[in-house]
């Protein structure tokens, strides 16, 4: 989703941006393979496979592995990234290019965000049912979401999760995110997931606390970042 830059916007400091065309193939390169290895994960948590068969398959896997040269530092930005306030490539919740995310998707609504997602076998806490700490990942970043969305993105401090339903796997969900209120940095985020069947029956809710560092904190926590003109202040904080 593309969403509103937040207050002050900022440039990397850590690898020189290619050009669009550039971006956008390797983008794509990203996912697809982040949508392999996701279907490689999920075979993985469903096979039934003898162990011979799967001590192979764990050589070919580390020969695959082995290919995929480079590495990026921790605090390092992707180049394929829009931080703050966009695209993040492997995000474990919407990165197409995560092995772990579902991916979510997220679009805007008036007066919120809305995201879609189905959970797999690698995603299950009890048999048959997403894990209650996915689901909290789902509402937390959607609750995100919808903070920068409403132009005042932050970090989650409070997060209260009511789990009403078991959350079914392979079922599309819809997630439901909104802002309810604002105190100085802090932001009041309502959210819930119900699938998309039957949306009137809330599986889980939350509320939330999202807190904006001062630009300080914001420049410790993201030394990736910097302001416009090489400055080294007013560093902007998004997801
Ligand atoms: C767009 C994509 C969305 C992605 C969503 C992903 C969400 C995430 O995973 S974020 C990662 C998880 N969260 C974190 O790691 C945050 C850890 N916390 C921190 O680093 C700091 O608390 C930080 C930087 C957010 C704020 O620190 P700082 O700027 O010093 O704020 P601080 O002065 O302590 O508190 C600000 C206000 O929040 C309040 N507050 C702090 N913690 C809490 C809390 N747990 N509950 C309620 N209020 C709180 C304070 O009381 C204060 O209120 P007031 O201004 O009225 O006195």
């Amino acid at each position: 989703m593309n969403s509103p830059l937040p207050h002050h916007s900022a440039t990397r400091t850590t690898a020189e941006q290619p050009d669009e065309e550039g971006v956008h193939r390797q983008r794509t390169a990203i996912a697809a393979l982040g949508h392999e290895v996701r279907a490689l994960v999920d075979a993985t948590v469903r096979t039934t496979a003898a162990p011979d068969a799967l001590l192979r398959v764990a050589e070919g896997v580390r020969g695959l592995a082995a290919q995929l040269t480079g590495r990026r530092a921790r605090a390092e930005i992707p180049v394929v990234d829009e931080f703050p306030g966009g695209a993040r490539m492997y995000s474990p919740v919407t990165g197409t290019g995560s092995p772990l995310a579902p991916p979510l998707k997220v679009t805007r609504l008036d007066g919120g965000v809305a995201g879609t997602c189905a959970l797999g076998l690698a995603h299950e806490g009890p048999p048959g049912y997403g894990h209650g700490g996915i689901s909290a990942m789902l509402l937390d970043e959607s609750m995100g979401w919808a903070c920068a969305t409403a132009g005042m993105p932050g970090m989650t401090v409070s997060l209260q999760m009511r789990y009403q339903r078991p959350v079914p796997l392979e079922a599309r969900l819809r997630v439901l995110a909104h802002v309810t209120g604002t105190e100085g940095r802090k932001v009041y985020v309502a959210g819930s997931i119900t699938t998309e069947e039957d949306p009137s029956t809330v599986l889980a809710a939350a509320e939330g606390v999202f807190v904006s560092p001062d630009p300080e904190h914001a420049r410790a926590l993201f030394p990736g970042l910097r302001a416009p003109g090489g400055s080294d202040g007013g560093t902007a904080v998004g997801r």
